[in-house]
């Protein structure tokens, strides 16, 4: 059976989703799960694009040791120099070169004729093999590019050194038919195409990204791109959980083999989900909450009768556990340790004892403490920016009534270490801790999303809030975890405050990153 190969681009094309923004440590959290996935290739990111980018693909190349990473880059020399610098550490150190052939890409955004991108494109593939042993490059528009023009123009770029050729459906045009269509025509056309492994990058604009890379595969790619959860630009890109679960389960249609660890999809999603602060809709395949959930009168009876009947994929199959008890209120740091490991997380003393106390804390409130409250916990300590100076809440209190004005009472301790309270009213309870937070803080905040979620089951379940603000005018991202909401909706807010801080001061995340 083909052995394929797995580009994961969560950390570069899954960033470019509107309103994410990670922080290098949300990064590198990220990364080490992917290599736990067993993706072949990770794209940590696009350095020149920012120094906060360059210090986060910089950074996992170095850590990263069973996979690839590599960066993106346009056809440029600078932004190729600047690849260098942050993946030189790499095991492998790979670069990923783009450059548009579709007709209204060279015409309007490059201002190229076809002749001018063949040039720069072999001048750039060679100018990148002086550094790189593995370049890929991508024809951006592929799929909506000439197929003469871009047969020539994969012809020369592998002769200058390219080795692998992505044929990107940059915008989610494609149908599985002309997709499959494109990757044969170049296998039989490009008379040296056997010396590269070609790729497919789908977006997902008609809903189609999954099948177009299926078709892709059907038709002679050797690599799959693809981003957990589906994120990504516009309407996001093929979800590789998605992929990986069709090729395990209709491996008599497709007989491909891939180097994933199946059981690490659960964790991976929920993962990138919450450091994202992109929600996963309950009915999505694989890894929505309902993808496993049986609701009707027949197919529950089928189910109880045997699974088969109405379940095609085991939860098992790809990590969702029956929520397990974990550890007691009279847990020792031995087993707490233990257990966290096998999570898959690896805490520094310091960041395991904040971790033990939280637990703790929760064991004197919770009544059962399971995988996913823990998960929940560590990642948010394993992501956290000790050294930097920030907001702190000390206590608060909300009165809500249906008949009197929401108040609320916070106190809190500023950057400074200094200790401020007010209360102000809302027309809610969230309102008017948020309005009470407001009146605190120095920063100019304007709150532009908030969602609550549950974490688990039950009426003890924790909260986790995720919200979107602009702070001083820069959009960021905020999540916070507590059993009560409005304790959640508050760490949500100062979490956001103190993550724009971060932005302004990455080598406080560079210090904690290297701990
Ligand atoms: C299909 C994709 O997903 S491609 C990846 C898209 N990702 C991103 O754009 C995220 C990161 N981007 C950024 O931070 C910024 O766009 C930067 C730093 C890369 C560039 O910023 P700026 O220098 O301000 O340029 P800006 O983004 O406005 O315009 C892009 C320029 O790159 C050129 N360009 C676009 N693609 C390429 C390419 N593959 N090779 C060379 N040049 C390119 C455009 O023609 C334009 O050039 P011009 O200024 O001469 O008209
Ligand atoms: C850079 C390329 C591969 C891309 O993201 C796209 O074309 O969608």
């Amino acid at each position: 059976m083909p052995q394929i190969k797995v580009f994961d681009t969560t950390l570069r094309d899954g960033e470019q989703s509107p309103g994410v923004n990670l922080n290098q440590l949300e990064k590198l959290e990220i990364a080490k799960q992917l290599e736990r996935f067993g993706v072949d290739i990770m794209e940590a990111g696009f350095p020149a694009s920012s120094q906060g980018d360059f210090e986060g693909v910089r950074k996992i190349a170095q850590t990263i040791k069973n996979a690839s990473v590599t960066g993106l880059a346009r056809a440029k020399k600078s932004d190729i120099d600047t690849a260098w610098e942050a993946l030189k550490d790499a095991v492998e150190p790979r670069l990923h070169i783009f450059l548009a052939t579709s007709p209204i890409h060279m015409t309007y955004k490059l201002k190229k004729t076809p002749e001018e991108v063949i040039q720069t494109a072999v001048e750039m593939v060679s100018y990148a093999r002086q550094k790189f042993p593995q370049v890929e490059w991508s024809a951006e528009d592929a799929s909506r590019s000439d197929l003469d023009f871009l047969a020539k123009i994969i012809e020369k770029v592998i002769d200058a050194g390219a080795t692998v050729i992505n044929l990107p459906d940059t915008v989610g045009y494609t149908t599985p038919e002309e997709y499959g269509h494109l990757f044969r025509y170049m296998k039989d056309t490009v008379p040296n195409i056997d010396k590269v492994t070609l790729s497919a990058h789908c977006h997902d604009d008609l809903g189609m990204a999954v099948a177009n890379s299926i078709a892709a595969l059907e038709n002679g790619a050797g690599q799959v791109e693809g981003t957990i959860n589906g994120i990504g630009e516009r309407a996001g890109n093929a979800a590789l959980e998605e992929i990986a679960v069709a090729l395990n389960i209709r491996n008599d249609k497709y007989p491909f083999i891939t180097n994933l660890v199946l059981k690490e999809i659960k964790r991976t999603s929920d993962l990138v989900s919450k450091l994202t602060g992109m929600a996963v809709p309950a009915n999505k395949a694989v890894v929505g909450r309902n993808a496993f959930a049986h609701e009707s009168g027949i197919h529950q009876d089928g189910v109880l009768k045997n699974a088969a009947t109405y379940e095609i994929i085991t939860p098992a199959l790809v990590g969702v556990q029956s929520n397990d008890l974990i550890l007691g209120k009279h847990s020792g740091r031995h087993a707490f340790k233990d257990k966290i490991e096998k999570l898959g997380f690896q805490l520094a003393d310091e960041k395991l004892t904040a971790a033990f106390q939280a637990f703790k804390k929760l064991t004197d409130r919770k009544k059962e403490v399971t995988d996913d409250d823990l998960f929940s916990i560590l990642t948010e300590i394993q992501t956290d920016v000790a050294s930097i100076k920030k907001y702190v809440l000390q206590a608060f209190q909300v009165q809500y009534g249906s008949s009197n004005l929401p108040t609320a009472t916070v106190a809190l301790t500023t950057p400074e270490g200094t200790r401020v309270e007010t209360a102000c009213t809302g027309q809610g309870s969230v309102e008017a801790l948020y309005n009470t937070l407001e009146a605190l803080v120095k920063e100019k905040v304007h709150l532009t999303d908030y969602q609550l979620n549950s974490i688990g089951q039950g009426r003890d379940a924790l909260a986790e809030a995720h919200i979107k603000m602009t702070v001083n005018g820069t959009p960021v991202n905020g999540r916070g975890t507590a059993q009560d909401v409005l304790e959640a909706s508050a760490n949500a807010f100062l979490n956001a405050i103190n993550r724009a801080f971060l932005l302004t001061n990455q080598s406080a995340v560079k210090e904690t990153a290297q701990m």
